[in-house]
């Protein structure tokens, strides 16, 4: 296997990455792609009790283990398999499973703050910013924090207007400048996908 491909697939919360990733992912071989998650990457709070893990800021860089998830994305790299965690949000901690993932040619990661860091910016051979309106975005997360992520209404809109809106503009929308490609609205776009799509299997069968 040639060295693998890493593709950064970032944007604001609700803004469609994962939807993005997993219209690329349906396109192709599945045992050509992996995908990792950044939310996978959450520090694990096991140590702090409920009422303080929900206090925390989790659209600050400071809330990964980014020198994790660095040694993760340089391990597939190199052809080697991962033992990646597994995170739950309704309890806002890590799993005790992990899950092991092997390397594959191309490596999707997808999260919120993957160009924020130099280092980990480095690592990534194509960056993409799925770049959707935030009256679109806070609308998806509400609909799918409360079906999903055991949240209730006043808790999402609580949180995004103390930290996921302002950590938004300061660590997201500004590092939009660093992304190769933008793709408006996200899953849905369809000429996006079918380029992004015809770039990967130009470099699979190079
Ligand atoms: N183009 C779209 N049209 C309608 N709903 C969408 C679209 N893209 C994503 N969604 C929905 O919005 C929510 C957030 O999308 P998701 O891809 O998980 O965003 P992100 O990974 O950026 O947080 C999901 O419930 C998803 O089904
Ligand atoms: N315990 C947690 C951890 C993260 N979040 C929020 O998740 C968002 C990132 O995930 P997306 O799928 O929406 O990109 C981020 O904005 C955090 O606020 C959380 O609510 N609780």
């Amino acid at each position: 296997m040639s060295k693998p491909i890493l593709i950064g697939i970032t944007g604001g919360t609700g803004s469609g990455k994962s939807t993005v990733s997993r219209q690329i992912l349906k396109h192709l071989p599945e045992q050509s792609i992996a995908i990792i998650p950044q939310d996978a990457y959450y520090k694990n709070q096991d140590h702090l009790p409920l009422e303080e893990r929900i206090k925390v800021n989790y659209d600050h860089p400071f809330s990964f283990e980014t020198d994790l998830l660095t040694r993760h994305l340089k391990a597939l790299q190199n052809g080697e398999s991962i033992e990646m965690p597994q995170y739950d949000f309704e309890r806002h901690t890590r799993k005790k499973e992990t899950l092991t993932i092997e390397s594959r040619n191309i490596i999707i990661l997808e999260g919120i703050l993957l160009f924020d860091d130099p280092d980990l910016r480095e690592l990534m051979d194509i960056k993409i910013f799925v770049d959707t309106d935030a009256d679109v975005r806070i609308i998806r997360r509400i609909m799918r924090d409360i079906k999903e992520r055991g949240r209730s209404l006043d808790s999402v809109i609580n949180q995004y207007m103390t930290t996921v809106r302002p950590a938004h503009l300061q660590f997201v929308e500004p590092n939009k400048k660093y992304a190769d490609i933008i793709i408006p609205e996200g899953g849905k776009n369809q000429v996006a996908i079918d380029i992004i799509v015809t770039k990967i299997k130009a470099i699979l069968e190079d």
